[in-house]
């Protein structure tokens, strides 16, 4: 079962921590333009080369140290069929590397069309990206994750359906109160039954959260109606997430969440911290050094909570 196998990896590395694999063309590295560009800016294949090159040197950097990282679709799907071909090598290289594959793709759609979505990102047949996970948004309802629970269960595969998210105006629309309750209520309530009668071994089922790490209250909160979902935690570092906010949104026994950085480990070596240790050429490193960083931060605020997993 996915959620098994996830925490099986997050205690043998000691690690709640996953890696966004976001690569915004202003975080990569001037050399590798420079490299691969050669001065033609337009260039959808050498773009989609660049992508490919820049992803692929910091999964080399950290394939070792977290137990997945998230590619987001929006920065490959930007350079066109290019872009979603080096988008398809990624997921391959990581894999390789023996990393679980969190593709944030947020799919949701009539049921009949999200069974293809569930093909091509959760099958394993020919011509499926075969990732272990993906985001799914629940506004289309039940019968709209429908496919993709059926990945879960007979798969092996997981989801993370959008509960409440991390940017500041999820509270337009999700946090609405509707007979009694807000909007993000409802959809964990959903999440909860969506879950029920598939917990594995750990006490998680497959069918996970997305819950961002920029609002703290509501994070604890929604711990406690979806005990046993696994939470996909976005918003730590570039959006202001903390590690101190963090240790409500796990569970007692120390697990609970994953919680990602994309921006704030990739585009590491442009930040003060790193700066001065690191040039653009050791971005790779100092993607290492900040994702170890992170690690150390959020299991020291777990463990001053009694909440340690190992
Ligand atoms: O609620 C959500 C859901 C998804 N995301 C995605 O996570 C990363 C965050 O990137 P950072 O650079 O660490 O801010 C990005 O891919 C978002 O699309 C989210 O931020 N919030």
């Amino acid at each position: 079962m996915f959620t098994d196998k996830l925490i099986e990896r997050i205690i043998e590395m000691k690690n709640h921590c996953i890696v966004g694999i976001d690569p915004h063309y202003n975080i990569i590295p001037d050399h590798l333009k420079n490299q691969y560009l050669k001065g033609e800016e337009e260039n959808a294949e050498n773009l989609a080369e660049l992508l490919y090159v820049f992803s692929k040197e910091i999964i080399d950097h950290i394939y070792d140290i977290v137990p997945a990282v998230k590619p987001q679709i929006a920065f490959f799907e930007r350079y066109g069929s290019s872009g979603l071909r080096a988008f398809e090598r990624v997921c391959g290289y990581a894999k390789r590397k023996g990393l679980f594959i969190i593709a944030d793709v947020k799919r949701g759609d009539i049921g009949s069309t999200c069974e293809a979505y569930s093909h091509y990102y959760l099958g394993e047949g020919p011509g499926s990206l075969a990732c272990d996970a993906i985001t799914v948004n629940p506004y289309l309802g039940r019968d709209s994750i429908d496919p993709f629970i059926e990945k879960c269960i007979n798969g092996d595969k997981g989801i993370f359906i959008l509960v409440k998210t991390s940017n500041k105006s999820s509270v337009d629309i999700q946090d609405l109160t509707c007979d009694g309750k807000r909007i993000y209520e409802h959809a964990a309530e959903m999440v909860v039954s969506l879950g029920k009668g598939h917990k594995g071994a750990r006490g998680y089922n497959p069918i996970g959260a997305v819950v961002g790490g920029t609002f703290r209250e509501e994070g604890e909160k929604l711990r406690s109606i979806m005990k046993a979902n696994y939470f996909l935690v976005p918003g730590y570092g570039a959006q202001g997430g903390s590690a101190s906010d963090l240790p409500g949104y796990f569970n007692e026994d120390g697990l609970g969440s994953i919680i990602n950085s994309s921006r704030g480990i990739i585009g590491a070596y442009l930040l003060y911290k790193y700066k001065r240790d690191y040039d653009e050429k050791s971005y790779g490193k100092a993607a290492r050094r900040a994702a170890l960083d992170m690690r150390d931060e959020i299991n020291s605020h777990l463990e001053k909570n009694d909440k340690v997993a190992w």
